[in-house]
């Protein structure tokens, strides 16, 4: 395997024949070229790793114009090769970004040191490049969790499109993660150093969402008493997210819309127009060609945000999702609390086999209050039926019945003593305190302990 390639631009043929050879000898792949168009032309085809590059080239023999076309190679190191004249110039090259300068004649040994230097912090160079690259991508999709099909196609399309400004709307029911896939769209772009700003059109009220977005100037209305800038400025050269935005009122469509379409827009009360670059994303839960269709929704804003269109899909339809999401979660509370927290098994089936209509924010809110009551690190299932009674009915719990039918009273009995035992657990023994978290009385609670006939 070739050691590096490299292109040897020099209008000398004697020079370029016998540089080709030493170099080939040493086990680098050569290409040649006479003049700057030829270089440009071998570089199409030819994926030079260095360049060697002769200050006074054909047709001008200006080395200034050699040193002016420098900036299309700068990606590779370039060595100059230059007369002993050319030394002022040669450092300028440097100045410009060459990598180092050989005089003329060239010393064979030399030139070999100095290549080997060029490629080896050339290799390092592209290799930290890659794997910050590589962290940053890590980074943006971390917090997308999901091995199901939708969601590996989800993090692949967020690949190729976050690099790219174009528009992208986000829709799906909600809590299925449309803001996890638009921070991501954002972390993974080239806007990410800058601002992401989160705008919820439906909670802004609608006769203070244009001075929220667009901001406003001293004297704008009663209360004005200095310009401000809107939720648009702070977004400047950085991404837009526009949540719900199926609930936008209709005049703040025909604003928005000309912001997408001039990328302009005037503060409340201003007249200088102002200027802004921004990626929009857009979310929504809602049907928005629906909504078109009743004339709730503009059909030119709607092609307008629309761009590309991702999905986010209920977690009843991928499952599969769950148990690594409740992974995920426990991890994120054993950070904040500094407690190893796990499911034993019963309690992990009922979290598999729930419908989580409210999704992965359901699912999610579920964990944390349950972990919030769980002791001795593990959640089992009398910690879910404290906080969700009707689990109890599940099938790891089944209605007793037996001849005489099914056992009220008995199942009733049951889920007291279960209760009963869980409060004094969680009260630490103190009667008074589980009582309290029962919603009974001290006395209503000695008694029930006395009937039980319970050892707490
Ligand atoms: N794939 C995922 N991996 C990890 N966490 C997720 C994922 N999807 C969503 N979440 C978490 O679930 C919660 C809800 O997500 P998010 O706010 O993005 O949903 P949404 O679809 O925008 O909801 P809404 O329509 O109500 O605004 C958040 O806490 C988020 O961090």
């Amino acid at each position: 395997m070739a050691k590096g390639n490299i292109l040897l631009v020099d209008d000398e043929p004697a020079f370029r024949q016998l540089a080709q050879s030493w170099l080939s000898q040493s086990g680098y792949q050569v290409e040649t070229a006479a003049d700057l168009a030829a270089a440009r032309a071998q570089l199409k085809r030819f994926d030079a790793d260095l360049i060697l590059l002769d200050l006074s080239l054909p047709p001008e023999f200006d080395p200034l114009h050699t040193l002016q076309a420098m900036a299309e190679f700068n990606s590779r190191p370039v060595i100059i090769l230059t007369g002993h004249a050319e030394r002022q110039l040669a450092l300028d090259a440097i100045a410009l970004g060459a990598w180092d300068f050989i005089a003329k004649p060239v010393d064979p040994d030399l030139l070999a040191v100095v290549i080997k230097r060029a490629l080896n912090k050339h290799h390092l160079d592209t290799e930290l490049q890659q794997l910050k690259q590589q962290q940053q991508t890590d980074a943006g999709l971390q917090r997308l969790i999901g091995v199901s099909t939708p969601m590996i196609a989800m993090r692949t399309l967020i690949q190729r499109i976050a690099p790219t400004d174009v528009r992208v709307l986000v829709t799906g029911p909600s809590g299925t993660g449309k803001e996890v896939v638009s921070r991501a769209l954002h972390e993974l772009s080239r806007r990410a150093r800058q601002p992401f700003v989160s705008v919820h059109c439906g909670a802004i009220p609608a006769e203070l969402l244009e001075s929220e977005l667009f901001g406003y100037v001293k004297g704008a209305f009663t209360g004005a008493d200095k310009d401000r800038p809107g939720l648009l400025k702070m977004a400047d050269n950085g991404t837009l997210f526009l949540d719900e935005i199926g609930e936008m009122p209709l005049p703040m469509q025909v604003k928005l819309l000309r912001v997408l379409q001039e990328g302009t827009y005037f503060p409340v009360g201003g007249r200088e127009q102002q200027k802004i670059d921004v990626r929009l994303i857009s979310a929504t839960n809602a049907n928005l060609p629906q909504l078109v269709q009743k004339g709730l929704f503009r059909e030119d804003l709607y092609y307008r945000i629309k761009g590309i269109t991702l999905e986010t899909i209920a977690l009843a339809e991928r499952r599969q999702d769950i148990p690594l999401l409740l992974q995920f979660f426990l991890e994120q509370l054993l950070r904040q609390h500094k407690q190893e927290l796990k499911l034993d098994s019963t309690a992990l089936s009922w979290f598999l086999q729930r419908d989580w209509p409210g999704n992965i924010r359901e699912l999610k809110n579920t964990l944390e209050s349950v972990a919030a009551v769980a002791q001795g690190g593990v959640i089992s299932m009398a910690d879910i039926s404290l906080l969700h009674p009707e689990a109890v009915s599940s099938e790891e719990y089944p209605l007793e019945s037996n001849h005489d039918g099914l056992q009220l009273d008995r199942a009733v009995q049951q889920l007291e003593v279960r209760y009963i035992n869980k409060a004094m657990q969680l009260s630490g023994g103190n009667k008074s305190r589980a009582a309290l978290l029962l919603g009974l009385s001290r006395q209503g609670l000695l008694k029930k302990i006395d009937r039980y006939g319970l050892s707490v």
